[in-house]
C-alpha cells in the first residue's frame, strides 16, 4: 500500500528552485533512503512530508502531497499531522530534563495525565527504541547525561511515545560512532514492521544496508527511485550510477 504520494512538488526559497515536479511514492512498512550529493534538496524534500518547511520565510510550494490519499497541505490540521509523521535529526537533540519527562513530553502535550498509562508509554517507547535495559535505573536522571548514542535512540523513543504511522529521520547516524550507528541501524530493520521510514543518508553502505527502496537526488530533481537492489545494481541513470560508483558527490 502507498503509504504517501508526491506528485510535481515544487519548492521555492524565494526566487531559488530547491525541488523540481518530485514524484514520488512510499510503500507503507518500508524503509525508503534518500541520497545524493551535497545540497541536492534531500533535507528539503524530507521536510516537505511533515511540512517542516512552513516555518522558513519565503518558501512557495506547489504540487501535492497525499498522506493515507489526504492532501497534507489541504486536507489535514499541522498538529494532526506532526502526530503522524514524526521526525529524528541529525544531531541528538534530548531537551534538557530525565530521561522519563523526555519520552513523556509528547504524550502529556496530548493531554495525557494518567501516571500508570504515562509510564507504560515511556516503558514500552523505551524498549521499541532498544534503550531500556541501559536508561531503565536512570529514569529520573538528566537525559544530557547519556551518550551521544543513547542520546539518539532516546530522541527515537521520544518520537514513538507519541505514537506515528511514519518516521522521519535526517541524517539520523552522521553525529554517532559505529557501534551506535550499529544499534540505529538495527532499530531502524526492526521499526519498519510497524512503520514507514524515510531516512536521509550520505553513507552508501548505509542505505545498502537499512532501505528497502532508494531515490536519488540532484540539483533538486528526482533522477530515479525503486527497490534498492535495483537502483544501486542496475541504475537506469548514469547519473546515478556515477554517484554510487563515487565518481561524484
Ligand atoms: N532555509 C533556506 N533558505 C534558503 N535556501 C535554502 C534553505 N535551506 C536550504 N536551502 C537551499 O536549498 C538547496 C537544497 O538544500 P538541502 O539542505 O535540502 O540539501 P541536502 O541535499 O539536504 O544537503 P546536505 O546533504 O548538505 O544536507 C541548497 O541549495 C540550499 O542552499
Amino acid at each position: 500500500m502507498k503509504k504517501i504520494q508526491v506528485r510535481d512538488l515544487d519548492l521555492f526559497y524565494g526566487e531559488v528552485q530547491a525541488l523540481k515536479k518530485i514524484n514520488l511514492d512510499v510503500e507503507e512498512n518500508s524503509v525508503l533512503a534518500l541520497i545524493g550529493p551535497s545540497g541536492c534538496g534531500k533535507s528539503t524534500f524530507i521536510r516537505t512530508l511533515n511540512r517542516m518547511n512552513d516555518l522558513i520565510e519565503g518558501v512557495k510550494i506547489k504540487g501535492t502531497v497525499l498522506l493515507d490519499g489526504q492532501d497534507i497541505y489541504k486536507e489535514v490540521d499541522v498538529i494532526e499531522l506532526r502526530k503522524k509523521v514524526g521526525m529524528v535529526f541529525q544531531k541528538p537533540n534530548p531537551f534538557p530534563m530525565t530521561v522519563y519527562d523526555n519520552v513523556a513530553y509528547g504524550p502529556r502535550i496530548h493531554g495525557i495525565k494518567d501516571k500508570k498509562k504515562l509510564n507504560e508509554i515511556v516503558e514500552m517507547s523505551l524498549v521499541a527504541a532498544a534503550l531500556w535495559d541501559e536508561v531503565k535505573d536512570r529514569l529520573h536522571k538528566s537525559a544530557l547525561g547519556l551518550s551521544g548514542g543513547q542520546q539518539q535512540r532516546l530522541c527515537i523513543a521520544r518520537t514513538l511515545a507519541i505514537e506515528p504511522e511514519v518516521i522521519l529521520m535526517d541524517e539520523p547516524t552522521s553525529a554517532l560512532d559505529p557501534i551506535s550507528t550499529m544499534k540505529i541501524e538495527e532499530l531502524i530493520d526492526e521499526l519498519k514492521n510497524k512503520y514507514t521510514i524515510i531516512i536521509v543518508t550520505h553513507n552508501m553502505q548505509q542505505a545498502g544496508r537499512v532501505s528497502d527502496y532508494t531515490a536519488f537526488f540532484l540539483n533538486g530533481e528526482l533522477i530515479e527511485s525503486g527497490p534498492t537492489d535495483r537502483v544501486f545494481y542496475n541504475p537506469k541513470d548514469k547519473r546515478t550510477e556515477d554517484y554510487i560508483t563515487g565518481r561524484f558527490g
